[in-house]
């Protein structure tokens, strides 16, 4: 133990409970979490001007690239208070990010179980947003403490005494105390971390002592093994214990223990209300596993900590390696990400279609395009992913009861009921684009349970929906009618019996396994018409004629047809230059690497998604939600 006047807080592993504070920020997404999280960790001088690149914390390339932030990280901050009476004292203060779009929810309430509180951040240019309103309703329910904060004071439409009002009317507090701050000039900052000292309570160890540390992030790192971050609620995990894994009861060696801040660095233990990291040379992702409570084998605690949501796929897709050897290498690859990535589920399948590949199931559209991306990026896997779907019930004429992750295994001409999983939607809007936003939602079968104005010009809309309704591009077209301003969040809320068939896609007479789709019964036809259609343009002309039909059963309810003759890239290269039909022809044959062989026809990768997502921009567009 510490001495009581050395409160330890240059000593990871020693460092006395009253002088940490763990705390996230959270917020809507882009409302400037990441570049809050960059300022303050110069301000602590955890990291210097030399090294400072913009968002420090998003380690993972995609992150970067797409500017969001999709693993949580924990860093460790001294601060020295500088104003109010606590001027001087030294704290530590452990700072968890958190992402923020709506498919990882699941993310941010494992963060908020590791803290005591939270930075509630919203821009002062937007005012209150639906995740704002999602993130704030998880941290009550924590019981967090809540510091309301506006961002980007700097900006000329910024309009903090506005969105002050609006803030404190929504957690019950003054508008004074709304603190404001700018992530980009960095005003207002050293204030904010003032505060996050004084207002938020000090962990609360128990007292009988045992260890217990919660794992709220685990990653596969190539070299080390499997990193688990873990924030230590009760006792201690010493440097040389050896560790039990609550939820299995498997012992492992402690290899090391530390801290991150913002790099790694060794400790020779964890103190109760510490955040830090394990590395045990655990090899096997799934024994590190998210939410599960650490303790130590030679005194371990008697109960596991609760409060862990675990994370429940809502969209399922097929994943497939263009090249059929290449099976193994995406089960490892799987197995890695896995580690990563709680919600990730999968398991093996075989396609008529596409050979053998994996049933996978995800949070969402974004995560299953993170996925894909991750897999190929990474593991160098090229992929074809089929249309994503939702996990229907199907009670079978003779009384049995299926869950449909595929459509394929659809119990055609033997369903009773069929149940789809719903979500419960809360669309933020501003007044004038009401209207587009109700036509939107009942045109995706949408009930309206209630709206309220947050404000003169801004509208709350709630709303049950089918999730099958919104997962393909629901979100697009909410921003494209409402100019942007509107914003979504959902959780699930149960399931509703309806009126469901499967449309099947026939390629030159063969049904396409995974072209088949579950759409309600009125919107089958459009829905078939629509989709051989879009194959019609998508898949290229082919040496002999292909038709394209849309059935449900023995029923045909479209078809287009693919005139033959191969497409000629030369036709428009008149002269002799031959570097550049060279170019043309190679450019061709890499296209073609992308496609797959489906009976007789060549289908390209873009097919497999872009035909069935409903709107007209490609599904795989990688812009930021
Ligand atoms: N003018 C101004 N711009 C800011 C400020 N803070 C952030 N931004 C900008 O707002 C955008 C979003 O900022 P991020 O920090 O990436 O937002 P985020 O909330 O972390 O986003 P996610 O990680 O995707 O959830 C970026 O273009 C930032 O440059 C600020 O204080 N003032």
């Amino acid at each position: 133990m510490p001495p009581t006047n050395d409160p330890g807080v240059n000593r990871p592993g020693a460092t006395v409970p009253d002088r940490i504070r763990n705390f996230c920020i959270i917020a809507h997404i882009d409302h400037g979490k990441s570049t809050l999280a960059d300022r303050m960790l110069q301000l602590t001088e955890v990291v210097d001007a030399r090294q400072m690149r913009a968002q420090y914390l998003d380690r993972m390339d995609i992150e970067r690239e797409r500017g969001i932030t999709i693993k949580s990280q924990a860093v460790r901050m001294p601060w020295v208070v500088r104003e109010g009476d606590l001027t001087g004292e030294q704290f530590v203060l452990n700072m968890i990010d958190t992402p923020g779009h709506v498919d990882f929810t699941y993310e941010v309430s494992r963060s908020l179980a590791a803290c005591e509180g939270a930075v509630l951040l919203v821009d002062a240019a937007q005012g209150i947003e639906a995740q704002t309103l999602a993130n704030l309703y998880l941290a009550l329910e924590n019981d967090m403490t809540i510091i309301p904060v506006l961002n980007k004071i700097d900006l000329p439409a910024a309009q903090p005494e506005k969105y002050a009002e609006e803030l404190a009317h929504l957690i019950g507090c003054d508008p004074d105390d709304c603190l404001r701050v700018s992530g980009k000039t960095g005003a207002g900052v050293s204030h904010l971390l003032d505060e996050i000292v004084r207002q938020l309570p000090t962990p609360q160890p128990g007292n009988d002592g045992a260890a217990r540390a919660m794992i709220f992030d685990s990653v596969y790192d190539v070299y080390r093994g499997v990193v688990t971050y873990v924030r230590v609620v009760d006792g201690r995990l010493g440097a040389r214990d050896r560790i039990k894994m609550m939820s299995t009861g498997a012992v492992h060696e402690l290899l090391e223990i530390g801290v991150i801040s913002p790099e790694p660095i060794k400790s020779d233990g964890l103190g109760a209300g510490e955040v830090g990291y394990l590395i045990t040379g655990v090899k096997d992702v799934r024994q590190s596993r998210v939410g599960d409570t650490v303790t130590i084998n030679a005194r371990p605690a008697t109960e596991a900590l609760g409060g862990y949501k675990d994370p429940k796929p809502m969209v399922y897709s097929g994943l497939y390696p263009i090249d059929g050897s290449d099976y193994p290498l995406l089960r490892d690859a799987l197995d890695k990400l896995k580690l990563n990535d709680a919600a990730l589920v999968y398991e093996p399948e075989t396609s008529l279609a596409l050979g053998f590949g994996f049933r996978c199931g995800f949070l969402g559209l974004l995560h299953l395009e993170i996925i894909q991306e991750r897999l190929e990026r990474e593991f160098n896997l090229d992929l074809i992913s089929t249309a994503p779907n939702v996990v229907y019930r199907v009670i079978t004429t003779d009384g049995t009861e299926v869950a449909v992750t595929n459509p394929s295994e659809f119990p055609d001409g033997k369903t009773g009921e069929i149940f789809e999983p719903t979500v419960r939607a809360t669309v933020l809007t501003p007044n004038d684009f009401v209207g587009a936003v109700m036509e939107l939602c009942q045109g995706r079968r949408g009930v309206l349970l209630g709206m309220d104005y947050l404000s003169a010009d801004r509208v709350e809309l709630r709303y049950t929906l089918p999730l099958g309704e919104i997962i393909y591009d629901f979100f697009d077209q909410l921003k494209s009618r409402t100019k942007g301003y509107a914003s979504l969040d959902y959780e699930p809320s149960g399931e509703q019996a309806s009126d469901l068939v499967k449309v099947d896609i026939l390629l030159h007479g063969e049904p396409v396994d995974a072209f088949s789709s579950i759409v309600h019964k009125d919107k089958a036809y459009n829905y078939g018409v629509t989709i051989a259609g879009k194959l019609q343009k998508l898949i290229p002309r082919q040496q002999f004629e292909v038709p394209i039909q849309a059935a449900i059963g023995s029923r045909i309810i479209a078809r287009e047809t693919i005139r033959a003759i191969r497409k000629d890239v030369l036709a428009k290269c008149y002269g002799g230059d031959i570097s550049r039909k060279r170019k043309l022809l190679e450019k061709q044959k890499e296209g073609k690497k992308r496609m797959k062989m489906v009976g007789r026809v060549e289908v390209p990768q873009e097919a497999f998604i872009a035909a069935l997502s409903t709107s007209d921009a490609p599904a795989g567009d990688k812009s930021k939600k």
